[in-house]
């Protein structure tokens, strides 16, 4: 069901989709299919709702926003089964991503009550200068299928705590999720037309949030191809846009590292929701006198990670979102070994009964990768890993810059100066030292080039829902 001014209803066109469990092929539910009438309805519910919502103090608002991520939190487990279901994350990830979700809620349900302005020094005797903030206006929210709730909160928890009022368009692949933190915002008792849904048609919904005048601000996080998209499209109405976009993070592991601790770290950032994030590791450079020595311990731990339903007990690789994703993973792996790569662990589909129906691909490690290969430079979004070999600092520093991401790297070496040289010279907005897991609701999460614009999280993640307004008074002294 669509969430539109405060009421669950179908889509005008009454039509339905079904959701599937990409871990058995089967339905998991049949959803509205909403387009641009129901996108035109939430805007204008949005919009009206605008000026009371912003009228609001902060802390009248931080109530709404506790006591739905209060709600989130006990129903945690059922919560977890829905995500799994959907796209197919093991329960255990489901369970972190919604505590997680839920922290960007609490984050901002206090960050709004610290959003300051200035009093600035005139330079006329008889004038004083007042900076205030005021909320951006109606925000419309794209959200992608692989953190389905947490990146809805993260978008929507800065904008109603800065006042403004939020139109979500989930992924069509994930809207049950969607639907379950709108339920817990329904009742904590937002007000009607604070919040809205419409999950359905990208194409018919998207343009009805470019087109419209009332929307004042686009939060996307997506594939760079769809960011840059909706980034011409804002130009027309000139909204404020962040764009979270793709990534191909490097993974530099050097000789002075801990090579049992780097090849945990590698695990943790590559095989993550089955290497679908946009922060997961995309080259892995290893110094080459301690290749040999990290493979090994790589390849032995993999033997840990078991491929499967994400709702079986001690699966910790799930299904792919889909047939492309599996397609895209076999892809670079097939290119990867053409062009010379070697497989040095996984590198095919599982057998058996219970992966026939579903998108599942073993984690894969690759040897003696090269800047020819289409993973070099390609964002894999899957679960394969090849293993780039370099002699010198200067050399890898190069070799990880070579890409227009720049959204999130990682290295691990226990030489201080090592670490401040490599960070300074890294060009990513997210810099894991030694640290495979860096996200967190206290940090601005966020990438530069062509992995976006903005930040989420943190007390920068605020930012992107507030103008500027200054106030000039001249005085009778
Ligand atoms: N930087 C981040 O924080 C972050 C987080 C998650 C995913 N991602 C990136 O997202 C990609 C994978 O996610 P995805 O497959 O959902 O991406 P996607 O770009 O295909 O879709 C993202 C969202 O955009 C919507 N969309 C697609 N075309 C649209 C259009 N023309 N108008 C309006 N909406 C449209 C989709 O329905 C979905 O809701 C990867 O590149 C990944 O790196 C980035
Ligand atoms: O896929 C992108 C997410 O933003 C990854 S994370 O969970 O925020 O690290």
């Amino acid at each position: 069901m669509l969430y539109i001014n405060g009421q669950w209803c179908e889509a005008q066109s009454k039509e339905t989709y079904p959701v599937y469990n990409p871990a058995t092929g089967e339905v998991v539910e049949s959803v509205s299919k909403g387009g641009s009438i129901d996108a035109k309805k939430a805007i204008e519910a949005a919009q009206a709702a605008l000026k009371p919502w912003s009228k609001l103090t902060a802390n009248d608002r931080s109530h709404y926003i506790k006591n739905a991520s209060s709600i989130l939190r006990s129903r945690r487990e059922e919560l977890a089964e829905i995500i799994t279901s959907e796209m197919g994350k093991p329960i255990a990830e489901a369970l972190g991503e919604i505590n997680t979700a839920c922290d960007y809620l609490e984050w901002y349900a206090e960050e709004g009550k610290r959003i300051y302005g200035d009093t600035v020094p005139s330079s006329s005797p008889t004038k004083r200068i007042i900076v205030m903030r005021q909320p951006v206006g109606v925000v419309g929210a794209i959200t992608p299928w692989n953190f389905p709730i947490a990146m809805i909160t993260r978008k929507i928890a800065p904008a109603l705590a800065a006042g403004c009022t939020v139109v979500i368009k989930p992924a069509e692949s994930t809207p049950l999720t969607a639907i379950e933190v709108l339920k817990a915002f329904h009742e904590a008792g937002v007000p009607k037309g604070v919040l809205n849904l419409v999950h359905g048609i990208p194409k018919e919904i998207g343009q009805e949030m470019m087109k419209s005048t009332d929307v004042r601000k686009i939060t996307f996080t997506g594939s760079t191809a769809v960011g840059k998209e909706l980034a011409r499209q804002a130009a027309d109405t000139m909204k404020k846009v962040s764009m979270e976009l793709g990534g191909h993070a490097p993974f530099i592991v050097f000789e002075d590292a801990d090579l049992n601790r780097a090849a945990d770290g590698l695990i943790a950032s590559k095989f993550r929701n089955a290497g679908q994030t946009c922060v997961c590791t995309n080259r892995v450079y290893v110094q080459k006198n301690i290749a040999d020595a990290f493979a090994e311990i790589l390849t032995g731990k993999m033997k840990k990670l078991v491929v499967g339903n994400g709702k079986k007990p001690g699966v910790t690789i799930g299904p792919l979102i889909n047939e492309q994703a599996v397609a895209k993973t076999k892809e670079h792996i097939e290119d990867s070994v053409q062009k010379g790569a070697k497989i040095i662990y996984g590198g095919k589909r599982p057998e058996g009964k219970e992966f026939e129906a579903g998108f599942f691909y073993e984690p894969t490690v690759l040897m003696n990768a090269t800047n020819e290969m289409k993973i070099s430079s390609e964002e894999t979004f899957g679960p394969v890993a090849p293993i780039f070999l370099f002699e010198t600092e200067e050399e890898v520093i190069e070799q990880a810059n070579n890409t227009p991401y720049g959204l999130a790297s990682y290295f691990y070496t226990n030489d201080v100066s090592r670490i401040f040289r490599v960070s300074e010279s890294l060009e990513y907005g997210i810099i894991g030292i030694n640290d495979p897991l860096p996200t967190t609701a206290q940090a601005p999460f966020g990438g530069i080039k062509e992995s976006g614009i903005g930040r989420e999280g943190g007390k920068y993640g605020i930012e992107d829902y507030l103008e500027y307004k200054y106030l000039s008074l001249e005085l009778n002294i």
